[in-house]
């Protein structure tokens, strides 16, 4: 558990007359809080927190493929980022902007999704009648089953991992499974939807594209197709603009006042672009669980009627109507997390206990004293969309270069190389690209990365904090009157 909580311990907060707003980022690895003032020298990021999930979960239907989190463990690490804040400051907090991992759908039972109880730092609930959160690395559905559904009249394909894949798939393995439930959506959603008390989950069309069967241009669901297979529509959310308001607070939350307005949730990559990106030249590198590389498409630009599987670029829906062309990869922090892992898992065998974050500040070390390696590392262990069957490997191995320092840069390099591949340098030159934003706490954390991003895009490169997502979910409930 990584305590990082970080007290700018500026006062705007609780300044009257200033506007502060709660910002979450609910992701794949850690949840991420961040309270935002705007004062006259802009906006502020006065409080933050972070703290990881560890919410890895058995997947009981889908063995080795799943990949399932313990909504308990994301909600409690939640609520310790929020009673981390002074509560004066929380008091002065009038609007709370939520994102979070996309594609991955939870569910529950309407009125019962959670209990609400008072505790020290006022009112907070605990998750009730709700299913584990199977998230967008879940590989459940494999690429014979995804041809076996219908064709979506969408710009995204489907990819297993995105919620309406998951519900089919469920809907043909284990029918059961869904029966006591009749509410759904991603975790950001469903967290809305608990604050908000809302009927039904209101869910961003950032959040639905994300879902599959979604089309962004009539922000509806394919409902005609999925009715004629059988979908259960009834567990399909209601759709608002990125931006809007979900609710408001019918009670307090850790000292937030009842009252407080609460947006619709929103894509975690969508906020950590709109944390950084003010130009449009500007294009966004985030590496946090994943990695994505983006930039934005011309104003008014309209996707295609029908996805393109192959294409390692996709069309994410950004604000107000506007769209980023983004390679998303399977493969950023996971994939040093992985190898973090794997070593931790060798020292046990030999009889050793390593602290994961040891291992990560050494190999760390290690490479940053190893500027170069003829190692060749693919680093895909997950895949990648366009490309599922392309797993990992390693060339050009010499006896002489097997350091951990060797392997770190190697790693770093071949993740690198990898977004490079699906986005290439000479593209964002001749899209106008003047700089690059880094963004995530994989990329602030570690330097080596930093270093292969400045070699492999010779670009200006500004590097964001670890909070990116949370304080982008802010902004936008700054800058929406
Ligand atoms: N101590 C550490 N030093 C450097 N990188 C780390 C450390 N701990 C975790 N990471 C990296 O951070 C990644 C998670 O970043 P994070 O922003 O928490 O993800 P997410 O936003 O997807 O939840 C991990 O996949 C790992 O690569
Ligand atoms: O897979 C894609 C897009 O297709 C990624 O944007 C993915 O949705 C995001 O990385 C997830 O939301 C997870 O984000 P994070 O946990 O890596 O921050």
């Amino acid at each position: 558990m990584m305590a990082d909580n970080q007290a700018m311990g500026l006062s705007p907060c609780a300044t009257p007359g200033t506007v502060c707003v709660l910002g979450i980022d609910l992701g794949t690895t850690s949840v991420k809080a961040a309270l935002v003032v705007e004062t006259a020298q802009g906006q502020i990021v006065t409080q933050s927190c972070s703290r990881e999930t560890q919410a890895q979960a058995d997947s009981p239907a889908a063995g080795a493929q799943g990949m399932e989190q313990d909504v308990q463990k994301i909600i409690k690490a939640l609520n310790e980022c929020l009673a981390a804040f002074p509560q004066e400051h929380l008091q002065r907090v009038s609007r709370i902007g939520i994102s979070g991992q996309m594609h991955g759908v939870v569910f529950w039972k309407t009125n019962q999704g959670c209990k609400w109880a008072e505790s020290g730092t006022g009112h907070t609930f605990q998750p009730g009648e709700v299913s584990h959160l199977i998230t967008w690395q879940d590989g459940r559905c494999s690429s014979s089953f995804l041809s076996s559904l219908p064709q979506p009249q969408s710009h995204l394909s489907v990819a297993t991992g995105f919620g309406c894949a998951t519900i089919y798939w469920y809907l043909k393995n284990s029918p059961g499974f869904l029966k006591p439930f009749d509410a759904a959506g991603t975790i950001h959603d469903y967290v809305v939807a608990m604050l908000c008390d809302l009927e039904r989950p209101l869910m961003s069309v950032q959040n639905a594209a994300s879902w599959g069967y979604f089309n962004s241009r009539s922000k509806s669901w394919n409902t005609e197709i999925l009715r004629e297979s059988g979908f259960p529509l009834d567990l399909l959310p209601e759709v608002g603009d990125p931006g809007g308001i979900a609710g408001r607070m019918p009670h307090d939350w850790h000292g937030i006042p009842k009252g407080a307005e609460v947006g619709i949730a929103l894509g975690d990559f969508q906020c950590s672009v709109y944390s950084c990106m003010t130009e449009r030249t500007d294009a966004v590198l985030n590496i946090s669980t994943s990695a994505q590389l983006t930039v934005p498409m011309p104003l008014g630009f309209q996707p295609p009627e029908t996805p393109d599987s192959l294409s390692a670029v996709a069309y994410f829906p950004y604000f107000d109507g506007n769209y980023l062309a983004v390679a998303a990869s399977l493969n950023g922090g996971n994939v040093l997390a992985t190898f973090v892992d794997m070593l931790a898992c060798w020292m046990a065998e030999l009889g050793y206990d390593v602290l994961e974050s040891r291992v990560y500040t050494q190999m760390i070390n290690a490479a940053l004293a190893q500027n170069a390696t003829r190692l060749s590392i693919c680093p895909t262990v997950f895949g990648e969309r366009h490309m599922p069957e392309q797993l990992a490997s390693v060339t050009s191995i010499a006896a002489s270069e097997l350091s951990l320092g060797h392997v770190t840069r190697a790693l770093c390099h071949g993740i690198i190389q990898n977004l490079h591949s699906m986005l290439p340098f000479q593209h964002l030159k001749e899209a106008g690209v003047k700089r690059i934003l880094g963004s995530g706490s994989a990329l602030s954390r570690n330097d080596v990365l930093k270093q292969e991003v400045e070699k492999t895009f010779p670009l200006p490169v500004i590097y964001g904090k670890d909070v990116d997502a949370a304080v982008g979910a802010a902004m936008v409930m700054l800058h929406r009157r």
